[in-house]
């Protein structure tokens, strides 16, 4: 197995169509999906079954954990580590990518963040990105009734409307407008959707993301910050979206960044930017959630290398806009700090 394996999460709502669009995937990748390793994470079942990592066929493995942040935290490591000593042993075939099917996952975060820093992952395994499956039937009630359905599509770096052709043109398209407002900077799929699994693992296709995040998003710093209400919660999201050409101090970004995560605190639901930084090489994507801010990493470790730079910046703040005026106080933060970014 040369290189680092990159590993794709795909999550979304119980009985969403995760497991349709694997099917999918490996179906129209036919050779190449030969060579993926499919990791399902049941949550619920640990404790009757002492041999977490169940295997399915030589493709598929379950691991059966307790909860999701034990999974994440412990059981989620050594399952990986598993699979790759198990491949290393041909005990089963080789394998170049890796997808976590996992119900629930509100936050991908910590899946990224054990990638990077549990040494032994680190060195074969890196983050791809994580892919929100959204039933295009009941996804509306579930975004108007549960808070982690919500997560899951702010969170998300790419977003598949499943369930298409069973839900009304009419209603596919208004789900699809809330989710563009959830999550701007995720590309939103409706059909392929084995290729958008295939794109969480193409270098060209996490700069595509980038871009048609952008593009996607309508939001520029110059023209003022947009603030978004989801519609029928009583919750209201804000965003914040920039983006820029020239070249950050990493310091100041780094002192940007932590102000506006002490400031929101638990109401900042993601921090998510792609930077290039003065006198450093190559990018940088920055992470975070609530109050912690993930070390910044090169992006081209994310997904494998040969990441393709279309050489501009970008950065988005997601949050729970519950104290009035919070908008401006993080524009103000962020103005402070990174006065080349923010007029
Ligand atoms: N008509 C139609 N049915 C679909 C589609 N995607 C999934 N389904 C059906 O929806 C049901 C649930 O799909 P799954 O793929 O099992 O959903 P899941 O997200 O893996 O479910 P859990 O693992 O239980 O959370 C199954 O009966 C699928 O056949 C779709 O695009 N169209």
């Amino acid at each position: 197995m040369a290189g680092k394996i990159p590993v794709a999460v795909v999550s979304g709502f119980l009985g969403s169509g995760k497991t349709t669009l694997l099917n999918r995937y490996l179906r129209e990748q036919a050779g190449d999906a030969s060579s993926t390793m499919v990791l399902i994470n049941e949550i619920g079942a640990a404790g009757l079954d002492h041999r977490r990592v169940r295997r399915l066929g030589d493709r598929v493995a379950v691991l059966e954990s307790g909860c999701q942040c034990c999974a994440v935290q412990g059981e989620l490591v050594d399952a990986l580590r598993e699979l790759f000593l198990q491949a290393l042993r041909k005990a089963i075939p080789p394998f170049s990518r890796l997808i976590i099917e996992t119900t629930g996952i509100a936050d991908p975060a910590p899946v990224r963040y054990t990638l990077q820093y549990e040494r032994f992952l680190h060195e074969r395994y890196a983050y791809a990105g994580c892919l929100v499956v959204v039933d295009a039937m009941h996804g509306a009630r579930h975004l108007r009734e549960r808070r982690e359905a919500v997560q899951q599509a702010v969170l998300a770096d790419a977003l598949f409307l499943s369930k298409t052709d069973l839900a009304g043109e009419g209603d596919a398209d208004a789900l699809k407008s809330t989710l563009a407002g959830l999550n701007p900077a995720a590309p939103l799929y409706s059909s392929s959707g084995g290729q958008a699994l295939a794109g969480m693992f193409d270098p060209a296709g996490a700069a595509e993301r980038r871009r048609s995040g952008r593009a996607g998003s309508g939001l520029r710093f110059g023209a003022g910050f947009a603030a978004r209400k989801r519609e029928g919660a009583g919750e209201e999201l804000g965003v914040l979206a920039l983006e820029w050409r020239s070249p950050q101090s990493r310091a100041a970004t780094t002192k940007a960044l932590e102000a506006a995560m002490a400031y929101a605190g638990a109401d900042m639901l993601r921090v998510k930017g792609s930077f290039r930084f003065s006198g450093a090489a190559g990018r940088w994507a920055v992470h975070g959630v609530h109050r912690v801010l993930y070390p910044i990493a090169p992006e081209a470790a994310a997904v494998g290398g040969n990441l393709v730079d279309d050489g501009g910046c970008a950065l988005a703040l997601i949050y729970r806009r519950v104290a009035a005026g919070a908008d401006e106080a993080l524009a103000e933060i962020l103005r402070r700090h990174l006065p080349g970014v923010v007029a």
